[in-house]
């Protein structure tokens, strides 16, 4: 299950995709008390990051590590064991059933959050039917999601468009988590399935990633201000 959110700038997740963790360790003091939880991914983790999560959980940041896990069943167990170990707060797996299950026995009764991956953000209809897939976006997703919840996943990671179709499946409990948020007028780049921060939130996500709207600003922090502004506006509508 979800942990309750209890400080507001916790729905701000941002994902720290920088070469090095120097880079990384200027931006999260540059972005200072307004941001309280980092998504550490690919880029940062390959590049010493797993060590920055360290210092950032103990520093009392929440961390999220965004390694989309799948992988036989023993060795997914295994890969989240060692995540809960470093007291990440949430970890990501793609919705395969045998890799949602293996992911909830690593997790055990620890503190660590899971989140199924359903269909990428950067995915749209043409990319699943490419991939060799028969369905279309909204039925594997409403598919996964089924999977996950039934396998005991603590949350969901999709698209800002899908939230409304997911918390109808998923229940009020668990968490939806967003990336493919753009403010208006944002360069979208390679993300496929967008949403402004105000519909993201309107439509039901918890949590909203975001990174290069943020990470890629000329006032980073300032660009986070504004996303968190957004977020309050559209809780203050619901
Ligand atoms: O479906 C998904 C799953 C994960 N991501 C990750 O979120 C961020 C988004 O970054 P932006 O720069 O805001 O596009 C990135 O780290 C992805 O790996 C996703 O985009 N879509």
């Amino acid at each position: 299950m979800s942990v309750p959110i209890t400080d507001p700038r916790d729905r701000l997740i941002v994902a720290l995709d920088l070469p090095s963790v120097g880079a990384a360790e200027s931006l999260v003091a540059q972005l200072g008390d307004a941001v309280t939880f980092y998504k550490i991914g690919y880029e940062l983790g390959f590049a010493g990051g797993l060590g920055l999560a360290r210092e950032l959980i103990a520093d009392g940041r929440k961390v999220f590590i965004d390694f989309k896990l799948h992988d036989i069943g023993n060795t997914v167990a295994r890969g989240i064991a060692s995540l809960a170990a470093l007291g990440a707060s949430f970890a990501t797996v793609h919705a395969y059933p045998q890799t949602l299950r293996a992911a909830v026995e690593g997790r055990g009764d620890s503190a660590l959050r899971l989140l199924a991956v359903t269909v990428l953000t950067s995915y749209d209809e043409a990319d699943l039917r490419a991939a060799g897939y028969g369905a279309g976006v909204e039925e594997t997703v409403a598919r996964r999601v089924v999977q996950a919840r039934e396998a005991g996943i603590d949350g969901i990671v999709c698209a800002p468009t899908d939230a409304t179709r997911v918390r109808t499946l998923l229940g009020p409990d668990r968490a939806i988590v967003t990336p493919g948020v753009r403010p208006e007028g944002a360069a979208t780049g390679d993300q496929k399935r967008v949403a402004t921060p105000f519909a993201a939130i309107r439509a039901g996500a918890d949590h909203l990633v975001v990174g290069r709207p943020i990470v890629a600003a000329p006032d980073p922090a300032a660009a986070a201000r504004a996303v968190q502004a957004e977020i309050a506006a559209a809780l203050a509508a619901s």
